[in-house]
């Protein structure tokens, strides 16, 4: 399987933090015009920082790079930068996540993120053909009711999102809590997903499930541990939306030669693959495709099955869905 093949095959982005695709460089130079002062003397510096045990301690240092974001400008910058960078990896549709409350919490407006986020998708959508949604993710570590206010912030955008998700400190923090804001949200005709299974366990995947009602799991692995959650999933169909390269830097799995990917596939479950925070765990999602099919030694059928995934997995409607699939089979038609 060449890396050709892997990197122009169409797929889908569906697990993909906008703060994480914060390069050093546009740190750097984001940091000079706002004027903010960041604890770095050098963009390798920068970089050098980024060497994680756990989430918490990749977490610290991500929310402390989004203090560069002030301006619309700089939310457009951000966004751009990261469509302009995965149209080179046959990204042709892309649901990200932003996470408003990191940016509030600041005293950055609600709207500012917002228009400064949905200005880089249009021009993103124009520039590359991509069709683009957005994801507002409510973050865990905080309570509720701060969820439920941000929920209220967003409610001249919500025509415009496609969904919610839930992130940041997974353990002590379970889907269970945000059962109300989630069913607000699903009232509202968000699409819903949450991260669980990531460092949490299978418990929280199961309340994802059954409280929280979702749509769409992001990472899932620890599902592993649990073979009757496992044919549920399968039997459901349920996507789990998996960041090789982040599960590695979060030492989640030891090795990518030991990532479960196609063991999960093998298992019927409808896995996908995707980025997580590319610009702190080493790489964009065709980074991601490139390195687990080398490490797992992946066949051409399983590859292909994990991009079809993507589609399937993704909050777009039926017929867009299909149009998908048919230009990925020709894809895979005319290069044999
Ligand atoms: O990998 C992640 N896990 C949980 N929350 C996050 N927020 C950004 N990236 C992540
Ligand atoms: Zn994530």
């Amino acid at each position: 399987m060449t890396d050709d093949f892997i990197t122009n095959l169409p797929k889908a982005e569906l697990h993909l933090h906008i703060e994480g695709s914060l390069e050093p460089e546009l740190m750097f130079a984001l940091a000079e015009r706002n004027k903010v002062a960041i604890p770095f003397k050098s963009v390798e510096d920068v970089r050098a920082a980024y060497s994680f045990t756990n989430l918490q301690t990749f977490l610290d240092i991500y929310y402390a790079g989004a203090a560069v974001l002030k301006t619309e400008e700089d939310f457009h910058d951000l966004a751009l930068a990261y469509f302009d960078r995965v149209a080179q990896d046959g990204v042709v549709h892309a649901e990200i996540f932003f996470d408003p409350q990191t940016h509030t919490h600041r005293g950055i407006p609600f709207d500012v993120v917002a228009n400064g986020l949905f200005a880089g998708i249009d021009a993103a959508r124009a520039k590359h053909g991509m069709s683009i949604g957005l994801i507002m993710s409510y973050l865990r570590h905080l309570d509720e009711e701060d969820a439920f206010r941000t929920f209220e912030q967003a409610q001249p955008w919500l025509d415009q999102m496609i969904g919610v998700g839930l992130d940041s400190s997974e353990m002590g923090h379970p889907p269970s809590k945000f059962a109300r804001v989630f069913e607000a949200s699903a009232e509202a005709g968000l699409l819903l997903c949450a991260h669980a299974g990531e460092e949490g366990p299978p418990a929280y995947i199961h309340e994802a499930l059954d409280i929280l009602r979702v749509d769409r799991i992001d990472h899932g692995n620890r599902a592993l541990e649990d073979p009757v959650l496992v044919a549920r999933l399968a039997r459901e169909a349920m996507t789990l939306t998996v960041c090789p390269l982040s599960n590695v830097a979060l030492r989640n799995v030891d090795r990518i030669e030991d990532h479960p990917i196609d063991r999960m596939l093998d298992l019927g479950l409808r896995a996908t693959i995707h980025s997580d925070d590319p610009a702190y765990f080493g790489g964009y999602i065709g980074e991601n495709y490139r390195q687990t099919a080398r490490a797992r030694n992946l066949s051409r059928g399983q590859i292909v099955t994990l991009a079809r995934n993507s589609f399937l997995g993704s909050f777009l409607d039926d017929e867009a869905i299909a149009g998908h699939l048919a230009t990925l089979e020709a894809y895979v038609t005319a290069h044999p």
